[in-house]
């Protein structure tokens, strides 16, 4: 199974940078052996700043075939953690990967987001999409260790 977070826009070196590669390299470790695979982030740019409509074009162009698509949209379902990794669990098992999408500073076009299998909401607030980042990132490391049992996760 892979992993992909779908972005728009270029992460430079920075804190949000670390926090992403730390929590994916970890997600990564331990995820093989759960038959999680590994989890990589994709970044698309919208060089000439042509709108929605054609980020959508090239996020549209960099999701794996046959990928769960799943968006990241503040009008989305909020869920648990123990939640989302039986969701991450579930694609594992029927061989599924799996396409996070973060869209940009207008957000996610909506011929996308209808596209979408499910989409998750980290509340109502706006946040800004490389928090976003951060944000999945270790929801999909600690979705990870809910899987094995470790006691990472608590209630
Ligand atoms: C700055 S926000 C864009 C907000 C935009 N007004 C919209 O309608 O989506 C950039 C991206 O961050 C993500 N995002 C921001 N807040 C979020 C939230 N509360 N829950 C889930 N994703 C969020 C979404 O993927 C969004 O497209």
């Amino acid at each position: 199974m892979k992993v992909t977070v779908l972005a728009v826009g270029r992460l430079r070196k920075s804190p949000e940078l670390t926090l992403i590669t730390d929590y994916l390299d970890r997600f990564n470790k331990a995820g093989r052996s759960l038959g999680l695979g590994s989890a990589s982030v994709v970044e698309v740019e919208d060089k000439r700043n042509l709108g929605m409509a054609e980020e959508a074009k090239l996020l549209e162009r960099a999701i794996p075939e046959g990928a769960a698509i799943v968006t990241l949209d503040e009008r989305g379902q909020v869920i648990s953690s123990p939640d989302f990794a039986e969701k991450l669990g579930g694609w594992r098992d029927q061989a599924r990967d799996v396409c996070f999408i973060i869209g940009g500073a207008d957000g996610i076009d909506p011929s996308l987001r209808q596209r979408a299998d499910f989409s998750i909401s980290f509340g109502k607030m706006v946040w800004p999409h490389m928090l976003v980042r951060v944000m999945l990132a270790e929801q999909i490391y600690r979705a990870g260790q809910i899987l094995a049992g470790t006691p990472y996760h608590r209630v």
